[in-house]
């Protein structure tokens, strides 16, 4: 992709150009406001973050062939040659140029977003396999990795930011995607990460307690989910046909509902919805449910299970309807479906127990997955999980509370620590956990996550559950002043081998 500095200049009238003013005759090769990132040919953009700032990193991004910087403080020293574009906020005039840049790729793909506090890569994995059955070449952007086709492109976001998603879209599109199906996280709505974004269908899952720290109210949070809808509805998105997908058994469905103008698709178990699942019958291996549609009963045979894997196969059946895909296809491809990576995933080693490993790390995710624990279970439930430092902290009790009111072994332990104490996030899991923690109950605190899952492989017995929490497809473990490897599959593994 190249472009003319100066048609990126006449995107911003308030600009002003202060070093090199030799604009005319410039062209930029890539955008980037990541200095690490800058290629020779590069336009540099600062954004003023909330752990450092951009315009600190201009001179080594002149070094790594950055041809003009974008700015929105004053430049005391600039280096020679170089072009100095200042505007009001770079933020803003980003989201302006990037698209432009790419040649808005998103209006070359079908583009399907999915937000909500749990189950949207569930979903996009679901949707995917369903417009794959029906022979379409299918893009993915998410949390566990990015995906164009078969080719894995690595991540570091839920949802990239502006620059690096319009790159990455712009590949999708030069690759002949048909479709993109990404996972649109409150922090890139509330950041505008998607600015320049047009999606034909958006979907909302559900809206519980997360990223207080973050969003600060609950209010601040809903609103963040809603920005996608009013995107969709937006007249400045020309896409025709374009639907929303609500979870109407979620409150929150409400409020988005009243400020979406498109059309709507709803979905749910417990209210009347125009999708609905029934006669849900949870089993360890799998989850049987008949969907009523516009098409009449689908019954479903799954390979997936839990009443919250219900929800996510309604809203994908939800994306497809809209999208005109047969019901015979949908249905081949969900009953196909097997699992996705971290997602209540289970891990057989041939040991006499079950080992489930799941990315909860919300009190709604944990609660759902030991519910539909208690569902299939013959024994016990022993739950090992933790939560992440530099995240929500109220959520921390909550989790506690719950763990120990469906498990009946818990061991606390570390997630991702952080920059934080392990032992004071245990503290507050642990003021939790002692609300509900009765007789015959057992609780440890065990800060090393191997040493946790190990002491819960020992305790288990025939017929247990063990629940390992948090960390699904992570393969790392974020610690103070490192990060290690660590992927609780193959620490389970490993331990069980041992163990034989
Ligand atoms: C709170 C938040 O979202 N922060 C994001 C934000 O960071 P920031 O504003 O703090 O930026 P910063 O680190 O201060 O850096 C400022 C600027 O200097 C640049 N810089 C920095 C260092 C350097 O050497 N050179 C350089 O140019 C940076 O690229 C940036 O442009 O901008 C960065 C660059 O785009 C993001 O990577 C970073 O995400 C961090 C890693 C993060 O952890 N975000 C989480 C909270 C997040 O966004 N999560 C959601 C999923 C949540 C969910 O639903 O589960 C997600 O979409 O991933
Ligand atoms: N529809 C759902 N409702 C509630 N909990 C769910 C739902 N789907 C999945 N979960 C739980 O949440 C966890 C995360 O699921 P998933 O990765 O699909 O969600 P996500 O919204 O992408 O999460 P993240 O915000 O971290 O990317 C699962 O491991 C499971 O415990
Ligand atoms: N996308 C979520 C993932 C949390 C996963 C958990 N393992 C943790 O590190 O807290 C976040 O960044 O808040
Ligand atoms: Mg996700």
């Amino acid at each position: 992709m190249k472009k003319k500095l100066q048609d990126l200049i006449d995107l911003l009238p308030k600009a002003i150009i202060e070093g090199n003013k030799e604009v005319t005759e410039t062209i930029i090769t890539d955008l980037a406001q990541d200095s690490r990132k800058i290629t020779p040919g590069t336009l540099f953009v600062c954004l003023s973050g909330a752990k450092t700032d951009g315009h600190d990193y201009i001179v080594q991004a002149y070094h790594q062939g950055a041809v003009a910087v974008l700015v929105e403080k004053d430049i005391d020293i600039i280096p020679q040659g170089l072009i100095v574009i200042k505007v009001a906020n770079t933020r803003e005039a980003m989201m302006k140029i990037a698209p432009f840049f790419f040649e808005f790729p998103s209006c070359k793909l079908r583009m399907i977003g999915v937000t909500g506090t749990n189950g949207k890569t569930t979903t996009t994995y679901l949707i995917r396999s369903i417009l794959q059955q029906a022979g379409f070449q299918v893009g993915v952007i998410g949390t566990i990795q990015n995906s164009i086709g078969d080719k894995i492109v690595p991540t570091q976001n839920t949802t990239p930011d502006v620059i690096d998603l319009q790159r990455l879209l712009a590949q999708m599109a030069e690759a002949n995607m048909d479709y993109v199906v990404m996972e649109v996280s409150s922090h890139a709505l509330a950041l505008n990460r998607v600015a320049g974004c047009e999606f034909d269908v958006g979907i909302f899952t559900n809206m519980t307690r997360d990223h207080l720290d973050f969003h600060v109210t609950f209010e601040r949070y809903l609103e963040a989910k809603t920005r996608l809808f009013q995107l969709l509805s937006s007249t400045e998105n020309q896409k025709k046909g374009k639907t929303a997908i609500l979870n109407t058994d979620d409150k929150a469905a409400a409020f988005i509902l009243e400020r979406t103008e498109c059309k709507t698709i709803t979905y749910g178990i417990e209210k009347h919805a125009d999708l609905q699942a029934q006669n849900a019958n949870i089993q360890a291996k799998g989850t049987k449910i008949d969907i009523a549609g516009s098409f009449g009963i689908m019954p479903l045979q799954l390979k997936i299970t839990g009443l919250f894997n219900v929800y996510n196969v309604l809203a994908a059946v939800g994306a497809a309807l809209a999208e005109g895909i047969d019901a015979s296809i949908i249905k081949a491809a969900l009953e196909k479906f097997q699992s996705v990576s971290g997602r209540f995933e289970l891990v057989d080693e041939g040991q006499p127990f079950s080992v489930i490993v799941d990315y909860a790390h919300t009190p709604d995710g944990l609660e759902n997955i030991l519910k539909t624990a208690q569902q299939i279970a013959k024994k016990r439930i022993i739950v090992v999980f933790g939560c992440g430092g530099d995240r929500d902290k109220t959520k921390r009790p909550i989790m506690g509370r719950l763990a120990v009111q469906y498990g009946n072994v818990v061991i606390a332990t570390s997630d991702n620590p952080r920059t934080e104490d392990p032992e004071t996030i245990l503290n507050e899991i642990e003021a939790g956990i002692r609300e509900l923690l009765i007789p015959g109950k057992i609780y440890e605190k065990i800060s090393d996550r191997r040493q946790a899952i190990e002491r819960a492989l020992h305790v288990a017995e025939m017929d247990d559950i063990v629940i390992i929490a948090g960390k699904g497809h992570e393969n790392y473990q974020i610690l103070k002043d490192r990060t290690i490897s660590f992927d609780d599959k193959e620490v389970v593994k490993t331990i069980i081998q041992e163990m034989k």
